[in-house]
């Protein structure tokens, strides 16, 4: 059974036809230059925006699954997440749990993981942009969805938060659930299991991440060269 499947989904002027599926426990990166339409396409995925076609979410169609369900099944992260109203912070994490009956379970371990207990009850829109990506991060745990899309969630974090965002993810994925993200670090997309390469609203590649950042591509897509060299690594201890 396929995690998700999207079947000839399109968008005039931004997203040309294109189909893909994907496996549980896959962590998979959209990468391409601005504009190449990865907000688009994970949109599309996430039923948030309609690319018409079919797309399926463990085999069913997304348009049979009430919306309740769809709370239960993925969760959502957006490039920029933006607050009207002052909800505290264990509020927004706890609306990951809105499908689930406001159960309120896993808040307190989704708020530690990202260290948000010390700003638990500030309200959102008094937090720094990282710190409000780690709330939308959290939020996204606290869910224990099935599938997980996040448009460039690790942009806005510091070193450390960036790679315990990466690590979150890679567990979840071992798990059995499936991650797909979007983002601009072809470093960090290296770690990932495959990557799904865009161009100007063009499909280009759906491979592991050698096969899909050659040198050719590197040069052709994002107008940069390769070079093989030593540098610092850093990682959490
Ligand atoms: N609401 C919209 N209405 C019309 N066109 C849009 C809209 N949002 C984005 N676009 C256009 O669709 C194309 C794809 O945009 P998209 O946001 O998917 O790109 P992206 O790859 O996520 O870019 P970035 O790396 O800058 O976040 C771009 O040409 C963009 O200008």
């Amino acid at each position: 059974m396929k995690a998700l499947e999207l079947n000839n989904v399109a968008v005039a002027g931004r997203l040309e036809p294109m189909s893909l599926a994907l496996e549980p426990g896959q962590l998979v990166g959209l990468v391409g230059p601005n504009g190449s339409g990865k907000s688009t396409l994970l949109s599309i995925a996430a039923g948030l925006l309609d690319g018409g076609g079919d797309v399926r979410w463990g085999g069913k169609p997304l348009a049979g699954i009430p919306m309740v369900e769809r709370g239960r099944l993925a969760a959502w992260v957006p490039q920029e997440a933006r607050f009207e109203f002052g909800f505290s912070v264990r509020e927004v994490v706890g609306q990951g749990r809105f499908a689930h009956g406001d159960d309120d379970e896993g808040v307190a371990e989704a708020l530690a993981r990202f260290d948000l207990e010390a700003l638990a009850e500030r309200p959102v829109n008094r937090l720094s942009g990282g710190e409000r990506q780690r709330v939308m991060l959290a939020r996204a745990l606290a869910t224990d969805a099935r599938l997980h899309f996040w448009d460039e969630p690790l942009a806005a974090l510091d070193v450390r938060h960036g790679l315990a965002g990466l690590k979150l993810a890679a567990e979840l994925t071992g798990r059995g659930k499936t991650v797909v993200m979007s983002l601009h670090d072809l470093r960090a997309a290296h770690c990932l299991d495959r990557l799904i390469l865009l161009d100007r609203g063009k499909l280009v590649a759906i491979d592991r991440p050698e096969a899909v950042l050659t040198a050719e591509r590197l040069s052709a897509v994002f107008g940069v060269r390769l070079r093989h060299g030593e540098g610092p690594i850093l990682e959490l201890p």
